[in-house]
Formats: structure tokens, sequence, C-alpha cells
């Protein structure tokens, strides 16, 4: 049976407590409002005492060899795909997401795990040749230190585990903070953390109803040498600004406005099955998700019916009823953003084909919805929607695409559809985004260096380049080898 996986205090230093104030806060599950339980609220001084252990245990960690680092980030994996279907149910029920998406997250955040586990062992340095014939270079990389993690509600597993599993193979140790939301997924993989033997301190979570409070902790603390966030652009510009007065190392992975462009030579049948893929996964609230849908004038009108056509047979209900494809937004302010978005969207000219409203099957249940003659220019183009709601803009040249498709703050992912190769080379090195998926409407994997740039971000997350978000380089210059 193992460990109970639901836990509902701090973990701080090896150990579940409840915080130094005593108080707690509610988490509900979002499919009928229900509280599920209350949990820790942990305050600054919750905050700064995770700090202390973390810098307490650096100096053991990352002295440790990277086998034995490698080695307890496996048994974590294990663990975690051992109580996969219970971690699910627990993602599912503070999240909303449907089981089986619920499933898929939480082997995909083992897959994080699995990763760093074998990248533990290839943290190379090199010798570089030196001017002088009596000395050489020698290029090390040393964990960064002490490390702070702040995570969204969206991906409440997959994304701690990616911060997490880089962090300790590096060498490094983390406090983590998760959403208010969704605070059981971290306190779950922390309990089989403890049950598999990371060394107290290496890894702790601090539960809060006061992300500012707590947060600020995070982002200034002395001892933290660096903050990864996942989150919206709005907070991670005031974690920039927070982590700066100690000139921490960042990560940041923020919001996106992903374009997904169809050109009129594009494979019809799998453009419609990316956009299903890449739009409606998640119920629409992924950073990568396609937000504006780039359609060529000449198929548009074919492209939109064939769409809506999918979309009403999208199934809408809660995340453990069989069957389902679209679970509820995750709180009253997510349904009502999406909700007067697509209000306005309809008031300035664009035609709702699909849904456009709440749904019947709960408060925060919106319907699949799709819209046609959306400007780009509009404010639901120009917005991160954050829900089950595809927008769909005509064009008619290649550079217009381009064009539109760069107009925006962001740039995490978009997504291109064509049969052209040179096309998909052009289209693909012009389009300032992160990453590109080319005929793919689903692109993230352990493998691949994940991150944004202009405001969705900096850093890379997975890959061998997400490693290096947690080394620093160091060189030793040896002189007098002639004496
Ligand atoms: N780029 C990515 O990989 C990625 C992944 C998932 C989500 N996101 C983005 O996250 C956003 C949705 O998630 P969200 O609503 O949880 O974002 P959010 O920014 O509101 O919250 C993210 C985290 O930040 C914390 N937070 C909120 N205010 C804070 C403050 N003042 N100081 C410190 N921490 C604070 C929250 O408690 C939560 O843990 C979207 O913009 C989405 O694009 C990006
Ligand atoms: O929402 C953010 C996640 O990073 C999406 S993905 O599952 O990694 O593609």
């Amino acid at each position: 049976m193992g460990v109970s996986i639901l836990q509902t205090a701090a973990f701080i230093n090896g150990e579940f407590s409840e915080s130094e104030t005593g108080a707690s806060f509610p988490v509900f599950n979002p499919a009928n409002g229900k509280e599920i339980t209350r949990v820790a609220d942990c305050s600054a001084r919750d905050a700064e005492r995770a700090i202390d252990a973390a810098a307490a245990a650096f100096k053991g960690w990352a002295h440790e060899t990277a086998d034995v680092r490698a080695a307890v980030l496996k048994k974590w994996r294990s663990a975690i795909l051992e109580r996969e279907e219970d971690l699910a149910a627990l993602l599912s029920t503070e999240m909303g997401k449907p089981m089986a998406e619920a499933l898929g997250e939480i082997r995909y955040g083992a897959s994080y795990v699995e990763w760093f586990a074998e990248e533990a062992r290839r943290v190379y340095g090199e010798v570089i040749p030196n001017a002088s014939p009596s000395a050489r270079t020698i290029v090390l990389k040393q964990p960064v230190g002490v490390c702070a993690a702040i995570t969204p509600w969206n991906f409440p597993n997959a994304m701690l585990m990616r911060k997490a599993a880089a962090a300790l193979a590096a060498g490094c140790t983390m406090v983590a903070k998760p959403a208010e939301d969704t605070p059981l997924s971290a306190l779950a993989v922390a309990a089989l953390a403890k049950e598999v033997g990371v060394p107290e301190g290496v890894f702790n979570v601090v539960p809060t109803s006061k992300p500012a409070g707590v947060g600020e902790v995070l982002a200034t603390h002395p001892k933290v040498r660096k903050i990864s966030f996942t989150g919206s652009t709005g907070v991670g510009r005031l974690l920039l600004k927070q982590a700066s007065a100690t000139v921490k190392k960042a990560s940041m992975e923020l919001g996106g406005n992903a374009p997904f462009i169809v050109f009129k030579d594009a494979d019809f049948d799998a453009a419609i099955d990316g956009v299903m893929a890449s739009k409606y996964r998640n119920g629409g609230q992924t950073c990568v998700c396609a937000n504006r849908i780039f359609v060529h004038d000449s198929i548009v009108a074919e492209f939109s019916k064939k769409l809506a056509e999918r979309v009403k047979n999208l199934r809408v209900g809660a995340g453990n009823e069989t069957g389902v494809d679209i679970g509820p937004l995750i709180n009253r302010t997510a349904i009502e953003k999406v909700e007067r978005l697509v209000d306005n969207a309809v008031k300035d000219g664009a035609k709702c084909i699909v849904g456009g409203s709440r749904h019947e099957a709960g408060e925060l249940f919106f319907q699949p919805t799709v819209l046609t003659d959306v400007l780009n220019q509009s404010e639901i183009a120009q917005s991160e929607i954050f829900g089950p709601v595809a927008t769909i803009i005509p064009f008619s040249t290649e550079d217009e695409a381009i064009q539109y498709a760069n107009e925006t703050i962001y740039g995490l992912a978009a997504y291109i559809y064509t049969r052209d190769l040179g096309r998909a080379w052009r289209v693909g090195e012009a389009l300032e985004y992160g990453m590109v998926g080319v005929n793919e409407g689903v692109i993230s994997s352990a493998a691949a260096p994940f991150g944004g740039v202009k405001q969705s971000g900096m850093g890379r997350e997975g890959s061998k380049y997400g490693l290096d978000d947690y080394l620093e380089i160091k060189y030793l210059c040896m002189g007098g080898l002639d004496r």
C-alpha cells in the first residue's frame, strides 16, 4: 500500500508539519465546488524555515556522487509510477482534468524524473588549452545551490517534477510553492520523496493561500540562489524584479499566445486533428494551446465547418466520469474571463458557430467553442484565453500569416501545417517563438528544451539544457606545471 499520498501539512526538512500559525486553507473540487480537504497555510516564517532546511541539506546533497543522486531519482520515479492511479485521481479531483489526461500528466512528470536521473551522470566539464605552456584551463560545472520553485495549477504534478528532477539531479536542493488551487499533487510527491529516501531538507513543499507573501520570501531570501517559476507573465515580471535584489538565477516559463497556421496545401484532416489536440487538451488550459488559428482564406470556410463538427462532439463533465473530454475550468475567475472574452469577441463581429456560453454540467464548465471571423488585434486574439475556445482568423499570404503570428508580446509555442518543406523552414525560422510544431499539435517532451522567448520567459526545461539551468560554470587555471 505504501505511504498515504493525501497529505495536508507542509513538507519541511523531511517532515510533514502544520504552519507555524496553525492556519489552514480549503482546497476545492472544481467539478462540484465541494471542499476536498484543508491544507496547512504556510507563512513567510514557514518559508524561511524551509529555506534554512534546504540550505542545511545542500552541501551533503551536492557532494553525493551523481550515481547516488541518479539512484534516488529513479526510486522516486518508480514510486510515482507505482501510485500513478492514486496520484491521477487526486490530481483530477483538485484540478478538474479528465482522468485519462491526469494519468498522462503523472506519466509525463515521471518522464522528467527519468530523464534527469540519466542526465545527472552526464554533467561533464572540459579542459581548454591554455596560452601558457605551463598552465591548463579546466572547466567544471557545480550545482547552483538552494532553488525556489513556484508552480501553476494547470499541471500541478508535471510542472513541479520538471523543476525538482533537474534541480536534484544537478545537486541542488529545493523549496517548492504549489498553486493554492492545487497543492495536493505537490504534497503527494513529497510523501513519495520521503518514502524513497530523498534526504531531509533536499525537497520541501510550502503550500499557502497567500502566494505574494511566501513568494516574496522565496524571491528575495539571500540563501536562495535560483528561482524557477511557471505561471503568468505578470507574476513572472514581479518575481524577476524581486529576485534582482540578490541577483538570483531565474528560469521563467510564462504565458503564451500560440498561433496555429494552416496553409492551403496542409493535410486538412491532420490539421483538424492537430487543432483538437492542441486547443482542447486540458480544456484549453495549457500555456502552449493553439490560441489563434490562422487558416488560409481559400479553405477557411470548409476548415471551420469540419472543426465545428468535431468540437460539438466533445463530451463535457467531471474528470472522474468515463469518456469525458473537457472538464471544468479551475475557478470562478477563470470562467468569468473566458465568458467575457467570448462575449466581447461576438460583440466585435466574430461569429460563434459552436458553443459560446457556460455548460449545464456545472458552475465552472464552459461549452467547447469555435469562433470565426476573429480579428488578430481583437481582445480575445491578444489574450491568453485559457479555455476551450478556438478563434479562427483568415489570412491570404505567407508573409501575412507570419506577421499576424508574431503580433503578440508572447513567444512560447507556435504550429504550422503545410506539406511544403521550403515553407516549413521559412515560416519556422521566421516565427518568434521558442518552440514550433510542424504538422504536429502536441510537441512537449522531457527530451526537448521547453521554453519561450519575448514575454513568454527565459531558460529551458527538459533536455540537456534544462540541467544547465541548475548548474554554475567555473574554471580552474592550473599553473606552474613546468616547476
Ligand atoms: N510556460 C509554461 O511552461 C507555462 C506552464 C503552465 C502555465 N503557464 C502560465 O501560467 C498561467 C496560468 O497559471 P496560473 O493562473 O496558476 O498563473 P499564476 O501566475 O496566477 O500563478 C502561478 C503561480 O504563481 C503563484 N503566484 C501568484 N501570485 C504570486 C505572487 N505575487 N508572488 C509569488 N507567486 C505568486 C501562484 O500561487 C501559483 O503558484 C498562464 O499564463 C499560463 O500560460 C505557463
Ligand atoms: O501548460 C503548460 C505545460 O507546459 C504544457 S505541456 O504539457 O508541457 O505541453
